[in-house]
């Protein structure tokens, strides 16, 4: 028989060398939040201590020493509710102990709750040294605590007039020296600690002075606008186009547009604090995606932070904020389109690729914005509301080759049509359709632009019959069939059409197959030469006054242009064509 293992029970040992390097690599993004967790420990010390002395003044103190002939050292003081020798051992020394966490979810005070901040000391420093008195009780003698990175600490009583409060000592270690520095320090400072609810001195330099932005006094909702507008100019290094309120359960803060195209991809690097305290400069997903085209900037009471303090954990909570924080946008936006035409339109104006590309998943998105899109049509460029306003019905076509081809002779008519060609319009035009059918959205045959065009009469055919009758000999090489119908604009020679729209055609009753389209341009094209313009007539003339090749030529050469016009693209055969014509023109043949 197997005598059984005898049991060996034990405790983990930690390895704080290997736990910091883990911290410093994998964590933090940089050392610099050695000062974020020091400010962070000594305000909710203070919180703490307001717990049982309601009303206690809180300060936090930095000073920064630098002697010149040795490593700089920061000390940093609060008067915040300090700790026993006990609490020392069980708080201090205990990795991921906090006296923050099962109080967390009944008190909305703290900022800490993971029992590891203080370890990003020593990420900067070899040592660190406590000297604190608890204010628990009265009688608390000062207590210094030096804990060191090889993972040992001591505890010793120390004749100190401290009050009650903690102050923590670091001295720079050897490559650390420009963190601990006075400048960078104060830079440290005011970046995390500058919204903090209660005063934050650097020797005799308050770094805390400004209320945040969003509590700025403002007599009007414009001065309002202005006070956030300057705050995105001085801090943010931003000149945004617009700013609006954001509000949300335990969240208050301010959206900007931004002043330029960002990808709908790319991170949104929103500045969050916690409690007041700067958590992160680039938080991501605080948002829903549709409102890419905005920088936030918020303080939240309850969210929670993710352990590397960039950002919030992903709960209910921070759903149900990122929801309200987007009908605050939608909301403002929806204001703006009834009281501020205008700046809607330069919102719009500046992100409609973006927006665009997330209506087409985003219906709010689509009724929200498709008033201020703006689409090309054959009268210019203009907006989907202005275009509603000025025509009614909204005829687009969905290739641009078509829009391209059909534009200038809907122009010559006084026809608007939209180009649906571009990334994602015509998908938007399909869904406001079927959202906004009072709209009356149709797509455009383009063949029927090409069916207004005026059939010859007969004794006009006949004027044409030698010019169809040499064109189509001089076209037949390049698969292109001839016809001459009359069309505004006049100033158009000639353009190319699918025979298909073509009631001339028809009537001709010639078999043709139907090919359109710039790859697919083959046999069934036809160039349709304008009877209205003056030198298809002249050319007719020639025609029938026998001048072949110098008609043969023309025709070839109107075939390019009708080409280049649609934008079709030019096979070899055409670039020689191209070529032969302009050696002629320049040796005089013809
Ligand atoms: N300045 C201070 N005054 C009083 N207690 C402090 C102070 N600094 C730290 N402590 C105590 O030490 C504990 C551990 O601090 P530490 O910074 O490591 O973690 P935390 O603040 O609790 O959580 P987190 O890791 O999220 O920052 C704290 O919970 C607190 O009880």
């Amino acid at each position: 028989m197997r005598p059984a293992n005898p049991t060996m029970p034990g405790t983990f040992q930690v390895d704080l060398r290997g736990l910091v390097a883990l911290l410093s690599r994998h964590l933090y993004r940089s050392p610099d939040v050695y000062i974020r967790e020091l400010l962070q420990n000594a305000v909710d010390a203070v919180a703490a201590r307001r717990r049982f002395e309601p009303g206690v003044a809180g300060a936090v103190e930095i000073d920064v020493v630098e002697p010149g002939d040795g490593p700089p050292e920061v000390i940093v003081t609060d008067n915040g509710i300090g700790l026993t020798g006990t609490e020392l051992v069980e708080l201090l020394a205990t990795i991921g102990r906090s006296s923050k966490r099962g109080e967390l979810s009944r008190h909305r005070d703290y900022i800490g709750q993971f029992g590891i901040g203080l370890l990003a000391c020593f990420l900067v420093a070899d040592e660190i040294t406590v000297v604190t008195r608890s204010a628990k009780d009265p009688d608390a003698r000062a207590l210094r605590w030096q804990g060191r990175a090889d993972g040992t600490y001591d505890i010793t009583p120390v004749e100190s007039d401290l009050p009650a409060g903690t102050r923590v000592h670091l001295r720079a270690r050897p490559g650390s020296e420009h963190r601990l520095s006075r400048g960078h320090v104060l830079r440290l400072t005011h970046r995390y600690g500058g919204l903090l609810p209660l005063p934050v001195r650097l020797g005799s330099t308050r770094v805390n002075d400004e209320p945040p932005p969003w509590e700025l006094p403002a007599l009007t909702q414009e001065q309002e606008r202005e006070n956030a507008l300057s705050y995105a100019r001085r801090v943010l290094d931003l000149d945004p186009l617009d700013a609006i309120p954001l509000h949300a359960d335990g969240v208050r803060g301010l959206a900007f547009v931004l002043p330029y195209e960002p990808s709908p991809a790319a991170r949104q690097d929103h500045r969050v604090y916690l409690r007041r305290m700067l958590l992160s400069e680039s938080a991501d997903r605080l948002l829903p995606d549709w409102a890419f085209f905005v920088r936030c900037v918020i303080d939240a009471d309850d969210l929670r932070p993710n352990a590397a303090r960039d950002g919030f954990v992903e709960d209910a909570r921070l759903d149900a904020v990122r929801e309200q924080l987007g009908r605050c946008i939608r909301d403002h936006l929806t204001d703006l389109a009834r009281l501020w035409p205008s700046r809607l339109a330069g919102v719009v104006a500046m992100h409609h690729a973006g927006i665009s590309a997330l209506a087409v998943h985003d219906e709010q998105c689509l009724l929200l914005f498709a008033d201020w899109l703006p689409v090309d049509t054959s009268l210019g460029r203009m907006t989907l509301g202005e275009h509603a306003r000025r025509f009614g019905e909204l005829r687009f076509v969905r290739r641009c080759d078509d829009f391209r081809r059909v534009a200038p002779i809907a122009a010559a008519q006084g026809r608007c049509v939209v180009n649906g060609g571009p990334a994602n319009v015509s998908t938007l035009l399909d869904r406001l359709a079927l959202l906004r059918p009072e709209r009356k959205i149709v797509e455009l045959d383009p063949t029927e632009v090409v069916d207004s065009f005026t059939d010859l009469s007969v004794a006009e055919q006949a004027e044409v019959a030698d010019l169809v009758r040499l064109a189509e000999s001089a076209l037949w090489r390049h698969g292109v069939g001839v016809q001459v119908r009359a069309f505004a604009p006049t100033q158009m020679h000639a353009t190319l059409v699918a025979p298909e729209g073509c009631r001339s055609r028809r009537q001709l009753g010639r078999a043709q197959s139907i090919v359109d389209g710039p790859v697919a341009l083959g046999p069934a094209s036809h160039l349709c030469l304008n009877f209205a313009n003056a030198a298809v007539r002249e050319l007719a003339r020639q025609a029938r006054q026998g001048r072949i090749m110098r008609v043969r030529r023309a025709v070839e050469l109107l075939y390019v242009q009708a080409l280049l016009l649609g934008h079709h693209p030019l096979r070899d055969r055409e670039f020689s064509l191209l070529d032969e014509v302009v050696l002629d023109f320049v040796e005089d043949r013809g």
